[in-house]
């Protein structure tokens, strides 16, 4: 007899009422953020295969051991970079649908690292959409809301009234312009990069057939994401937002506010945006042609609240007290260097999702922070403590 959870899995159907039939998913870049939680997902509530692309497989380990996993021979890992490696076509031919999340995806690499941005984001995609097109294969491609840019308000004068209508600021697939700053800004080089594979991508659905979704997420954040400076990644090492906080909190030191933590973002947390990934994936008649902004338009804050809500939230989760001075400010030059920029406002505009798979994100940003700091906390606080008391060498 069928075990419970398979013959859920197996009566599983799409939004058109048709049984899903398994698919054998080509994911690379499947070891980072968000890969981790897509092969979560698809192995505890799926019967998909798949076959998981990366450089490193840390965040996916306890999903391929022990041998005796309920999903045990669905998730088999190909430790391998797409820049260099012939396997490429044969496991993207084996396999029903292509998801490419490999990228250089951290800010400060972008004006540090351009030429590594550009090559991630744009040239290493390349054979990716080519093997796809050539064999007829269905691909899902990550990109990013960075590709908007900066909004139509952010040009008007600060005390414009149009500054208040979403016209000037809500993002829309179909309409928004891609706005970036100046060659000399390089912090543009990972949206450019981004929006040139988009447009071939679009290109080859249009011309040769190709059956595309591309996903734009708007600051998806949870557990696993990026690293701990010092921790799990290098201790000069600057990720984004969500995990540079965390190391402040962790460490007992104030957060710092980038050119006065001003710019606006709207983050979801990622089991909600994992859902829509979960939707496009198995809805492939009404996600194919799309692009899709995948965000939570409900929970928009300033980074300077979003640091004052994590110092509230943290101190609730792991009973230490803030620091005396929660934040600090400092110039994005000190932090980031020469050619920072920045986005100023992110309302995703969810139309299209809407009304193509009936995709809503559900959790607060409150809520969201709290599960995630408690992760953090129960992760890193006593590597954290080990870290600090080590003797500095001389
Ligand atoms: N997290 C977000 O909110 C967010 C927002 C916008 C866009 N995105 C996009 O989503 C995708 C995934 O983002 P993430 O947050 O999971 O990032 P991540 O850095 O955690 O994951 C990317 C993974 O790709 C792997 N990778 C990179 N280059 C590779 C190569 N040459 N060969 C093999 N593997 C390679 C990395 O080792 C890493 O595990 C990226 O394309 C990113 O641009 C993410
Ligand atoms: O997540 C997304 O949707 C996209 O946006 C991110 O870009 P950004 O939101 O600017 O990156 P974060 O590092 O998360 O920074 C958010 C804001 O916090 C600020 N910040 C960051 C770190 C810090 O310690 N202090 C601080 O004030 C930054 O200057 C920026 O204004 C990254 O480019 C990508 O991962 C992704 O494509």
């Amino acid at each position: 007899m069928a075990s419970s959870a398979s013959s859920a899995a197996s009566a599983r159907v799409d939004l058109d009422g048709n049984p899903i039939k398994p698919l054998t998913i080509c994911m690379i870049g499947a070891g980072g953020f968000i890969g981790s939680h897509l092969c979560e997902k698809l192995m505890n509530e799926t019967q998909h295969k798949i076959l998981a692309l990366d450089v490193y497989n840390d965040k996916i380990k306890h999903l391929l051991e022990p041998d005796n996993l309920p999903w045990h021979g669905r998730i088999t890992f190909h430790r391998l970079n797409i820049k260099h490696d012939s396997r490429l076509e044969g496991l993207i031919k084996m396999s029903d649908l292509t998801i490419n999340l490999a990228a250089i995806c951290t800010p400060a690499d972008y004006n540090t690292r351009p030429l590594d941005t550009i090559y991630s984001n744009f040239i290493d995609a390349l054979p990716v959409v080519k093997y796809c097109s050539e064999n007829n294969k269905r691909l899902i491609h990550f990109s990013t809301c960075e590709v908007y840019g900066k909004t139509i308000g952010s040009f008007l004068p600060k005390d414009s009234p149009l500054r208040q209508d979403p016209a000037y600021y809500v993002l829309k697939e179909d309409e928004s312009p891609c706005i970036f700053g100046s060659i000399e800004k390089q912090r543009w080089s990972y949206a450019c990069a981004k929006q040139l594979i988009e447009r071939l991508i679009y290109a080859e659905g249009a011309e040769n057939g190709l059956e595309f979704t591309i996903v734009r997420p708007f600051n998806w954040i949870g557990p696993r994401m990026d690293f701990i400076p010092g921790v799990d990644g290098p201790s000069e090492g600057v990720p984004r937002v969500l995990a540079c906080f965390s190391n402040n909190l962790l460490r007992g030191e104030p957060l710092k506010l980038v050119d006065g933590g001003q710019s606006q973002r709207t983050f979801v947390y990622i089991k909600d945006a994992i859902e829509a990934v979960t939707l496009m994936i198995e809805n492939p008649a009404r996600a194919n042609g799309h692009i899709f902004n995948v965000g939570n338009p409900n929970n928009e804050v300033t980074v300077r609240q979003l640091a004052e809500m994590m110092i509230k939230v943290y101190s609730k989760v792991s009973g230490v007290q803030p620091p005396e001075t929660p934040t600090v400010d400092v110039s994005s030059k000190e932090f980031y260097g020469e050619g920072y920029d920045d986005s100023d406002k992110r309302i995703p505009d969810m139309t299209i999702i809407n009304r193509q798979l009936g995709w809503n994100p559900k959790t607060s940003l409150w809520d969201l922070l709290e599960s995630t700091l408690t992760y953090q906390h129960r992760t890193y606080a006593e590597a954290i403590k080990k870290v600090i008391a080590k003797p500095v060498a001389n």
